[in-house]
């Protein structure tokens, strides 16, 4: 199903949705916030509006998914598609997490992997964790595998849930980086990893990393959020999505924290619905959250176990029969009827639900709510126009469609029971994704002619590419090595656009300046990374010492 069609079916619900928000008084999203408690069990129990069937479609006969009984998961190298790249999965390969390489530094890595013909292969990691208002561990290593990875990893993209957002500290939040992009910053930076975006609506973070290399090959980076909560006033629920295209193949990201609770499945699949509807990004063509050709979906849906008692669930999990609960999770049972989850592939859930637990623990909700375990956590993805999914026994593969011939190769899907802080676990996925050709003329070359020992001696030559349409807000930024955010420069020059008109190529000295002034970042071409005197390999030694530049409001 297509982003046409989704709303087209959709249409006539968000009509009569918009009629009720029309009507509703000025003040109801401020007298909705302030009557909202959350925790309060009377003020939670809210109405559920009666609702029109949802479209459904018949089951697909072929199944998707494996339910087979669980096993550890595997970790493929990535070794694996470079030197096969047509071959399918060895099944055979497995890989013990001990037995990894360790994370290479980034000057160490390779850029990317080329296959023999002339396919390009990205890893890719995801990561999605209800964080319950926690602040961040101390170490987050594990769950970035920087400490068994095989240092291949492309891009990490973290969606988190329930970031503390009361008001004090979303003020402090928006004076400074909130404390979990500082810690996932922290730790990325030094292995040669940029926030390339990020994106927030009250709890929810989508925080999208890319090795510095690759920046020039990320392109038409945007973000958008949706509101669910409270009719659609309140961002509590909902979703945010960063999409880019990577190697000129479109991908987007989509974090969602859907409806809580057992009975609230239609309110988890409308809001998604409405959510894919409602996010279009002002790029030329489609613009729906479907319309990209990769599209990864993940975070809280907040999806349940249904149809078993508490202590079933917990001695099925007691006893690794995860298969038995799979087939009563709600998202598995509704997704070969649901049309808006056609085309969504999500790998076997080999791991024990990563909800409820009590906090500081690996114990299962104590109190007197009394949740049943169910896994709220997931990650999957969908192809656009994807053929029928190939499978083996050990990794998912899919293929995409007849004309873009994505491949996308799961090689892991698993939760991090170490981590204690919230009520939830986090969930963490690799794919590795093949991609048929790849776009990888940068659109602006840059070239250092000699050694920079002073600021007078630093000067740069860029060079367009020829049929490269400039904007005047574009703009060239010296960043230094080790640079953790896209705001980090040290400095700009602004790239006019009357010597782009006498001439293609042009020398500039560089100017830099002590205060820089701000300027929005969404610009059309964006050539960062720029590295003056220390070349590599010199980090994380020479960390910045500097502070970045400060932006007035
Ligand atoms: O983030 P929000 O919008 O505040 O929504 C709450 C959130 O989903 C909690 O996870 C849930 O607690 P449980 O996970 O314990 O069910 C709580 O239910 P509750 O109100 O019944 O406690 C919800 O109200």
């Amino acid at each position: 199903m297509d982003q046409h069609n989704v709303r087209q079916s959709k249409r006539q619900k968000q009509e009569s949705r918009n009629r009720a928000e029309a009507s509703a008084p000025a003040s109801a999203p401020a007298q909705a916030a302030a009557s909202y408690r959350p925790n309060n069990p009377s003020t939670s129990q809210r109405p559920v509006p009666s609702r029109p069937p949802r479209p459904q479609r018949s089951p697909r006969i072929e199944a998707s998914v494996d339910i087979s009984e669980p096993t550890e998961p595997r970790v493929e190298p990535k070794a694996a598609p470079k030197t096969e790249p047509k071959a399918e999965p060895k099944t055979e390969s497995r890989v013990e997490t001990k037995t990894e390489p360790k994370t290479k530094p980034a000057s160490q890595t390779n850029q990317n992997e080329t296959t023999p013909d002339g396919s390009v292969v990205s890893q890719v990691h995801i990561i999605t964790w209800n964080v319950g208002c926690a602040t961040p561990p101390e170490d987050i290593t594990t769950l970035l595998g920087l400490n068994v990875g095989d240092g291949n990893t492309d891009m990490y993209i973290i969606g988190l849930q329930e970031v503390n957002s009361m008001i004090n500290k979303r003020l402090k939040d928006v004076l400074f980086t909130d404390q979990w992009s500082d810690v996932c910053m922290e730790r990325l930076s030094p292995f040669g990893y940029v926030l390339i975006t990020s994106e927030r609506m009250q709890g929810l973070i989508l925080l999208v990393f890319a090795k510095y290399f690759h920046l020039p090959f990320l392109r038409g980076v945007l973000t958008e959020t949706t509101r669910t909560g409270m009719g659609g006033y309140w961002g509590n629920k909902g979703g945010i999505s960063a999409r880019m295209t990577v190697f000129g193949h479109s991908i987007c990201f989509l974090n969602c924290h859907l409806p809580a609770h057992m009975e609230n499945q239609d309110e988890r699949m409308d809001d998604f619905e409405s959510i894919l509807q409602q996010q279009q990004f002002d790029i030329q063509g489609p613009t729906g959250v479907l319309d990209h050709d990769l599209l990864f979906w993940f975070g809280d849906l907040n999806f349940r176990i249904e149809n078993l008692d508490i202590q079933t669930v917990k001695s099925a999990i007691e006893n690794n029969r995860y298969a038995m609960l799979w087939e009563k999770d709600q998202l598995n049972m509704i997704k070969d009827s649901e049309t808006v989850l056609e085309g969504f592939e999500e790998g076997p859930l080999r791991f024990p639900p990563t909800y409820k637990f009590d906090v500081g623990t690996n114990t299962y909700d104590t109190s007197g709510k009394k949740r049943t375990p169910a896994w709220t956590d997931r990650i999957l993805w969908r192809l656009r126009a994807t053929a029928p999914a190939a499978q083996t026994a050990e990794r998912r593969v899919s293929v995409s469609g007849l004309t873009r011939g994505i491949r996308v190769t799961q090689h892991c899907y698993r939760s991090h029971m170490e981590y204690l802080v919230s009520d939830h676990k986090p969930v963490s996925s690799i794919f590795t994704l093949e991609f048929p050709y790849r776009v990888d003329i940068p659109l602006v070359t840059l070239i250092v002619e000699d050694e920079w020992k002073s600021v007078e001696d630093a000067k740069v030559i860029y060079k367009l590419m020829p049929n490269y349409s400039r904007s005047s807000w574009d703009w060239i930024g010296l960043y230094k090595v080790g640079f953790k955010h896209h705001k980090d420069y040290v400095g700009y020059m602004w790239a006019k656009n009357e010597d782009a008109n006498r001439r293609s190529s042009r020398e500039y000295r560089w100017q830099l300046f002590e205060q820089p002034r701000w300027q929005p970042f969404e610009q059309p071409s964006w050539q960062p990374a720029w590295q003056p005197a220390c070349q590599p390999p010199c980090q994380p030694a020479c960390q910045p010492p500097w502070q970045p530049p400060q932006h007035p409001p």
